[in-house]
């Protein structure tokens, strides 16, 4: 599905990574850990194809993402729902509809999607909530609409940049218990997160393999997690 073989990214400076490989298999749960301004954000961005590796290769549903053109990088996207750290709504749009943004910007017949629109509000806990404006939302609220929105279109894989940050243990819970039931429907996952009882929490549940950004490169994390 996603392929990093010997990826090397630098903003400028030195390397932030060096020789990072591995691949998210269809169907897998993978959390992506290691200290803050470890390059975690870096590395998503990569899997999505925000940002093209200084050296190696990226490989996203077989194909070789530095080499697409922006009607293929377009259709790749579409295949990959994004939870963006920092959320990132318009604040002058009521809820429902930052939700469906990806639909309304794709040109899909809202009217079709209306009920499927229904049914992600519903399922994230949402459905009251629909006319709220962006900042009346509570930090819980924010993240479980970040997610129904990054799966809108219907995604094989879901990347998720610290979507329990700024949570109580309840609400990061609860958003795990989503993001395991998007596995359970086949969608494959990637959870960057500092949040350690959060990763023992989800290796309780499913087979989710753990990999440590450290000293610049990826390894997986031993069975002490
Ligand atoms: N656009 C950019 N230009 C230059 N440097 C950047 C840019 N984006 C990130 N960096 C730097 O790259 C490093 C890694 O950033 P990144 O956001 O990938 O780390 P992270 O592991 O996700 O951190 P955190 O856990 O704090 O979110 C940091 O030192 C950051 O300042």
């Amino acid at each position: 599905m996603i392929e990093l073989e010997h990826v090397g990214y630098s903003y400028g400076g030195g390397a932030l990574l060096s020789d990072v490989s591995v691949r998210l298999a269809p169907g897998s749960f993978h959390f992506l850990t290691g200290p803050s301004g470890a390059g975690k954000t870096t590395l998503l961005k990569l899997c999505y194809g925000a940002l093209v590796p200084t050296s190696g290769r990226v490989q996203a549903f077989d194909l070789d993402v530095s080499t697409l053109d922006r009607d293929q990088v377009a259709m790749m996207r579409r295949r990959i729902g994004v939870v963006h750290q920092d959320c990132r709504f318009l604040d002058h749009l009521p809820l429902a509809d930052n939700i469906a943004l990806p639909l309304t910007v794709s040109g899909r017949d809202m009217g079709a999607e209306n009920s499927n629109l229904g049914e992600l509000m519903n399922w994230v806990g949402l459905s009251e909530r629909a006319d709220a404006l962006p900042p009346e939302l509570s930090g819980g609220e924010r993240q479980r609409a970040a997610l129904a929105r990054a799966v809108i279109m219907s995604p094989d894989l879901i990347l998720a940049d610290e979507p329990t940050g700024n949570v109580d243990w309840e609400m990061s819970q609860r958003l795990l218990r989503l993001l395991l039931e998007l596995n359970k429907m086949g969608k494959t996952v990637l959870i960057a997160s500092h949040d350690l009882a959060l990763i023992r929490a989800a290796k309780s549940q499913v087979q989710a393999r753990v990999l440590r950004i450290s000293d610049k490169t990826l390894q997986l994390a031993g069975a002490d997690l």
